[in-house]
């Protein structure tokens, strides 16, 4: 896997705008990153032709369902080649090992514990007593015990993460360069160098990128930060 930590999340609705953009920044970012607005869009003809760009696929999908549904959807994707796939914690453990057991050897299988969409009365108001904080950590850990290969969660929790999954590989979404400004629909937001410094592996920046004005000189200063 490239050494830039950077994977740009490609959420367009069209192939060829996504194609341009990534070319445009291949050289400052390490992967692209392909979730489900983009699947649902352009499904397999539109990962193989990211494919040409070079860089490794991380494909967002977000699996959520039964044990058996998720293992089928992950033999479906096989051919895909995604250097890593992204399940929902609360898939539970069996869900989570048999996703793992369906992935092959050269992917892989991250949990998403708790959006960076969320805050503390989200979850409340889906049932879930306490904070994110302590709700990624629990998940972190049912994900760590069913055999995958690490987590998604903001850059708040990575480094309380790191601390009990030493060698866990760790996905951090919901960043912004300068902090607490234009966050949109993001409510755990750190800067991509807070959370590289915290233990993230992949930094997830889409919008910072993808709708800067130019999106070249927005990778490359995000790039020179870290
Ligand atoms: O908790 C999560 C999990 C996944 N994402 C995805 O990351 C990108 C972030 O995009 P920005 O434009 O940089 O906000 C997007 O594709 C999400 O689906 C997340 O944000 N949070």
């Amino acid at each position: 896997m490239n050494h830039n930590p950077v994977y740009l999340a490609l959420d367009l609705p069209r192939l060829d705008a996504a194609e341009a953009l990534a070319r445009k920044v291949a050289g400052h970012i390490g992967g692209i990153k392909l979730g489900l607005e983009f699947f649902c869009a352009h499904g397999h003809h539109g990962v193989l032709e990211m494919h040409k760009v070079g860089l490794p696929i991380f494909l967002d999908l977000k699996l959520h369902d039964i044990p058996n549904t998720v293992a089928s959807a992950m033999q479906a994707i096989h051919v895909l080649e995604p250097a890593i796939v992204t399940v929902h914690a609360a898939g539970g453990r069996a869900m989570m090992e048999d996703a793992k057991a369906a992935a092959g050897e050269r992917c892989k299988v991250v949990a998403v514990t708790v959006l960076t969409s969320l805050d503390e009365s989200d979850l409340a108001a889906t049932g879930v007593g306490g904070n994110p904080h302590d709700q990624a950590l629990r998940l972190a850990d049912l994900a760590h015990s069913a055999g995958l290969d690490g987590i998604v969660c903001s850059g708040h929790e990575v480094a309380g993460v790191r601390k009990q999954w030493k060698d866990g590989f760790f996905v951090v979404p919901g960043l912004r360069p300068s902090n607490g400004k234009a966050s949109g629909d993001q409510k755990r937001t750190v800067t991509p160098r807070e959370a590289r410094d915290a233990g993230a592996s992949v930094l997830v920046v889409g919008r910072p990128i993808s709708r800067a004005e130019d999106p070249l000189a927005a990778a490359i200063a995000i790039e020179a930060t870290l």
